[in-house]
């Protein structure tokens, strides 16, 4: 906190920021092929703030091809791990001086208010960063149990060119989440961020050259996803996507796959996340803070998103006051405020899309909230539903929205969360440890919280189970399954007549 800028300061600091613009590939920035751009605008104001290369398949085709090379040649993938951890640690070094620089490129690039990039997008980043920096010399190979004639070596070997697809609700963190266990594993990356939100990504990958990274290794092909993700989800050359954002766009990514080289895809897509409160649950005002902040943290932009308020008739309404209490301190306003705790949605686009949701409430109560300011803010919105079958609770709305719905016992709860396409997260608040964990393993979901909201930590998988993930885990040392594959090494010791060797 004390480490914060004033609000005066951050838009100085925006003002004289030179915003990068060009794709990055093979080590440094050029244009797209077509020479085409789009204008990237700050969501909280309208104002234009950099013209991006719209990159296209040609360009497309030269990243792969860079990191291919990058890939085969060596100059990453089969340096000793001690060395490329150094160049991830001087990475997440440089980052750490650059944070409020980053910071404010995030904040105006998203919408996200400055308070959230500095306390946790920018150092949760480079927390990652370091953590599998870290793992990179610590993790041991296998040797399989086999017969004295023979020894069994089980390698895991980086899966090559990977092909990163970005959201713009974490563009940093997730791009975090995906470099740091693909880098660390030895792969080459083309990096897609959404359209939305290029520009931290753009300076991270200069910023990884300048930390030593080899040029290749790291490229960013800007545009949008039809233009720049549909090719490189085509691409013959690419060994495998690891894509977060919608799962409408998630599926398309598998019939790219199919229709192309059967390349590894692995999908962190959307959520309609529960957080179920049972009558007994304890400490009102703590659940309520927890309750607010998974709903409206980054203005529920955000897959977990706590969207879905499951909650047990006799406790609702002394839950509800103090719900309401407590959202009415998210104040919203300019994302360069550090006092504001709700800032801008992403885009014009988004904010329509949300906006669609507020005027579907009919046949709900809105008990607080519900309108909108200028053309890309939403106030912290509380809806109670007659029911889980409302569109507002079956659907992704990727807004600051919370739907309410009561039940009447521990089992209707456990019923209504899993009646869900979706099973990213949840979360269950009661003072019974034993329902607690029994609701933990009932719930279909890939992170159940107790007593709090949250995503567990860099340490424990994330992902999702029914449509919310497919094929592997973001985070933990698991993460580093997607970006290997495994190699048996069979070595037969005896002589050729079948004796043992002397
Ligand atoms: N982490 C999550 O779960 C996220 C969920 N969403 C959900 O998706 C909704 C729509 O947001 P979008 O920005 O449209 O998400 P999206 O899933 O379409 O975009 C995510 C990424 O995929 C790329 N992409 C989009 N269409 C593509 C295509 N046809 N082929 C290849 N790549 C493509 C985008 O450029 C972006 O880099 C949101 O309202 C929200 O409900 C959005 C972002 C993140
Ligand atoms: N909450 C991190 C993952 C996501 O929202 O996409």
């Amino acid at each position: 906190m004390s480490d914060l800028l004033t609000k005066g300061e951050y838009e100085a600091l925006a003002a004289s920021i030179d915003l990068p613009g060009n794709a990055f590939i093979d080590g440094g920035f050029r244009p797209a092929l077509s020479g085409k751009t789009f204008t990237t605008t700050n969501p909280a104001t309208g104002a234009p703030l950099a013209e991006i290369a719209a990159c296209g398949a040609g360009d497309v085709d030269i990243a792969v091809s860079k990191a291919r090379e990058a890939f085969e040649d060596g100059r990453w993938s089969r340096l000793h791990p001690g060395a490329r951890k150094e160049v991830l640690l001087r990475l997440a070094r440089l980052m750490e001086r650059q944070r409020h620089e980053l910071s404010v490129l995030e904040s105006i690039d998203s919408g996200k208010p400055i308070y959230d990039c500095e306390t946790v997008d920018i150092p949760e980043t480079i927390h990652v960063l370091r953590w599998h920096a870290e793992l990179i010399d610590k993790i041991y190979d296998q040797v399989a149990p086999a017969s004295d004639d023979h020894i069994a070596l089980v390698l895991r070997e980086p899966v090559g060119v990977v092909g990163l697809v970005l959201p713009w609700n974490f563009p940093l963190l997730m791009l975090a989440w995906k470099i740091g266990p693909a880098l660390a594993a030895g792969c080459s990356v083309v990096v897609k961020p959404a359209a939305e939100t290029s520009l931290t990504t753009l300076r991270v990958a200069e910023m990884a050259v300048e930390a030593g990274l080899p040029p290749g290794v790291l490229n960013v092909v800007t545009g949008s996803g039809a233009e720049a993700g549909e090719p490189l989800g085509r691409h013959g050359d690419v060994d495998m996507i690891s894509f977060t954002g919608s799962t409408a766009t998630g599926r398309r990514f598998l019939t790219y796959s199919g229709e192309s080289n059967l390349k590894e895809v692995v999908l962190e897509m959307g959520g309609k996340n529960p957080c179920i409160v049972l009558d007994d649950a304890e400490d009102l005002d703590l659940v309520a803070a927890h309750v607010v902040q998974g709903a409206f943290w980054n203005m529920g932009e955000n897959c977990s998103a706590a969207s879905r308020l499951i909650v047990q008739k006799g406790i609702k309404a002394r839950l509800l006051e103090r719900v309401q209490a407590h959202a009415r301190e998210w104040n919203l306003g300019d994302p360069l405020d550090p006092s504001v705790r709700v800032g801008a949605l992403v885009s014009p686009a988004h904010f329509d899309k949300v906006s669609g949701y507020l005027d579907a409430a009919q046949g709900g109560t809105v008990l607080m909230g519900g309108r909108t300011h200028g053309g890309t803010h939403v106030e912290p919105t509380v809806v109670e539903l007659p029911g889980n079958d409302h569109r507002l609770a079956r659907e992704e709305i990727f807004g600051p929205v919370l739907s309410v719905i009561e039940v009447a016992s521990f089992e209707e709860a456990i019923r209504v969360a899993n009646d869900t396409d979706y099973g990213l997260a949840a979360s269950i608040f009661t003072a019974n440890v034993k329902r607690a964990l029994r609701g933990a393993r009932m719930i279909r979901a890939g992170t159940v919280t107790v007593n709090s909201f949250g995503e567990g930590d860099i340490s424990t998988p994330f992902g999702g189970y029914k449509q919310s993930g497919f094929g592997g885990r973001d985070n933990g040392v698991h993460a580093h399954d997607q970006y290997t594959q495994l190699k048996t090494i069979w070595v037969d010791l005896s002589d050729s007549s079948g004796d043992a060797v002397d």
